[in-house]
């Protein structure tokens, strides 16, 4: 399969990118709604990176940046969105060390115990984070995590056998299983990464072959809840082996890169936590979507069914572990749906193969977001059949009222505003940006609909949706709402880092929405 289509203006061979330089350039070129679709993405990858170069360019004047200011620079600057045109030369060194180098080894050290910690506040403090909390009262936090590790076991033969044995199927199928080829947006460097849009084929294949095993292997005695008995040994093989994957991915990044979408920063620190290459591929096979879409988001799912049937062995039908079990499976099928349209999100665009997004989708995905199914194994509550179908209903409806958000956004650039919003003609904002190289290009902005609601009103239900798959642990403790905190953390820091991307992208067409639509995620409160 071809996996990057190279120089997509000079080739001009991609009629769906051709189209989206054909209409910014203003001449009447016909535009299907997939175009239309296309010209938007690709313009805005170009557009964010483009102005990270922008900055770059900037502090490569000022005296005293003596560090290499490559793409890597560039790309945390476009996350971070971090001002450095005013400050001076020492303050901007300051913050290159803090940024650059002592949170990404602090991270790189603390996160690791992160999933430790919850495992060990399920199986040895009865959920429990102030039992947790005590293993580390009047002695170093260093003594403490010692403790806590020393009992963790060293992975053991049949963990290994399964997580080798899972990676091998799941990459197989990436290259067996049929789908339409689709295209990430256009790059930097200007490659089109390109893809096989078979994730829900996967996930349902997965799913039914997982069930299918399981009652197959039943009288023999075999259960896949040897999982969930041996979690500790599947995290710290996941710690170790994502450590050296990384280190991996720095080395290939480094020495025989597989486009010219990668770059060092200059400093082996940053280069390792933030990733060298935006697309890396081995033998053919992305990293990015087998780290966070074959596994991170896979394991997730699997690692629900093994506490639902660890759950089942112990305590028969739980109602508690149904609601939570179910409603993490449907979030995770909407993902699977929609997977081609998650290879166009800041994730895949923006954040380099490294550290964060793969230790975070091999380890974080597999130790966090699946806690809440775990924590219920040992936690059952019995709901009854009222607030079973209660959490259903409104678990369910989260999730549709969140898919119904992301998908208005879409369905108003498909049809380049000629499409019906809640049963109205849409308001929209027809915003202009600029390219580096002087090109104008158009957008649309949405401010009807959930848009119209907040800046982004679709968080509301995300964070609702993991409550409602939560909240059957109810009030005992506060762990099973480890991922709802978690969430409210990332979600919100995430609104002020799209507002810093979206201010300096549309200017003053962005200041026209906040006008429209004054708050950032809960409306007339925040
Ligand atoms: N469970 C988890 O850990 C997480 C889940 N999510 C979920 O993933 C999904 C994607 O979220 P996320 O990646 O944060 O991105 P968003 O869905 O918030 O998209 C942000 C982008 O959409 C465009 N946009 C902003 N406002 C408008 C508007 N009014 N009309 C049209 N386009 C607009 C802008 O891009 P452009 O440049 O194209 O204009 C902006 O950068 C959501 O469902 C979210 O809830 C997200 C993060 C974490
Ligand atoms: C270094 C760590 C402390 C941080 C790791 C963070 C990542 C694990 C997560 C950062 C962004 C997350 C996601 C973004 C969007 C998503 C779409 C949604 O529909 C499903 C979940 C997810 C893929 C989600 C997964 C975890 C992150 C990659």
């Amino acid at each position: 399969m071809e996996t990057f289509v190279t120089s997509v203006r000079e080739r001009g061979g991609d009629e769906r990118v051709r189209g989206h330089y054909d209409a910014e350039s203003h001449q009447k070129a016909p535009v299907t709604s997939l175009q239309a679709k296309t010209m938007v993405d690709t313009a805005e990858a170009e557009q964010l990176l483009r102005q990270g170069l922008g900055k770059r360019g900037n502090r490569q004047e000022s005296p005293g940046d003596t560090a290499a200011t490559t793409d890597s620079d560039m790309l945390s600057n476009g996350i971070h969105g971090y001002e450095q045109l005013t400050q001076s030369a020492t303050l901007q060194w300051v913050k290159r060390l803090v940024t650059m180098t002592l949170v990404p080894i602090f991270l790189i050290m603390f996160v690791p115990n992160l999933v430790i910690l919850i495992w060990y506040t399920v199986m040895h403090c009865e959920g429990s984070y102030m039992k947790m909390y005590s293993v580390f009262q009047g002695r170093s936090v260093l003594a403490g995590l010692r403790d806590i590790w020393s009992l963790v076991n060293y992975p053991s033969a049949p963990i290994v056998w399964i997580l080798i044995g899972y990676c091998a199927y799941a990459l197989a199928m990436m290259k067996l299983l049929p789908g339409k080829t689709v295209t990430g947006p256009l790059t930097p460097k200007g490659n089109t990464p390109v893809y096989k849009d078979n994730g829900f084929v996967f996930f349902v294949l997965t799913i039914v072959l997982f069930w299918a095993l399981t009652l197959a292997l039943r009288p023999f005695g075999l259960s896949p809840s040897i999982l969930y008995d041996r979690f500790d040994e599947v995290l710290s093989l996941l710690n170790i082996f994502s450590l050296f994957f990384c280190a991996v991915l720095y080395l290939k990044g480094r020495f025989c890169p597989s486009s010219t979408d990668s770059g060092s920063s200059g400093n082996l620190i940053f280069d390792y936590y933030w990733g060298m290459e935006l697309y890396p591929r081995v033998f053919g096979f992305d990293i990015k979507v087998f780290t966070n879409c074959r596994f991170g988001m896979m394991v997730w799912a699997l690692l629900v069914c093994v506490h639902a049937v660890k759950s089942f062995e112990l305590h028969g039908f739980v109602d508690s572990m149904f609601v939570s079990a179910f409603l993490q499976i449907l979030y995770i099928t909407k993902f699977f749906w929609w997977e081609a349209g998650y290879l166009r999100t800041i994730d895949i665009m923006l954040d380099r193969a490294g550290f964060y997004i793969c230790w975070g989708c091999l380890v974080y995905i597999p130790g966090l977001y699946a806690s809440v199914s775990y924590y219920l194994v040992e936690h059952p509550v019995n709901l009854g059949p009222f607030v079973t179908l209660l959490f259903l209903a409104l678990g369910a409806l989260s999730i549709y009222i969140n898919f119904d958000a992301d998908n208005q956004k879409q369905e108003v650039r498909y049809a380049d505003g000629n499409c019906l919003i809640w049963g109205r003609k849409p308001d929209i904002i027809r915003a202009k940006y600029q390219l580096e190289n002087g090109d104008v290009r158009e957008s649309i902005l949405l401010a009807s609909g959930w848009w119209g609601l907040s800046r982004h009103f679709h968080y509301i239900p995300e964070i609702m949706l993991a409550f409602f798959w939560s909240v059957p642990a109810l009030g005992d403790n506060i762990m099973p709402y480890s991922y709802v905190i978690w969430l409210v953390i990332l979600l919100t820091h995430r609104s002020y880092r799209d507002d810093t991307k979206c201010g300096k992208k549309y200017g003053s067409f962005w200041n026209q929405y906040c006008k429209k639509v004054p708050h950032k995620i809960v409306p007339y409160l925040f």
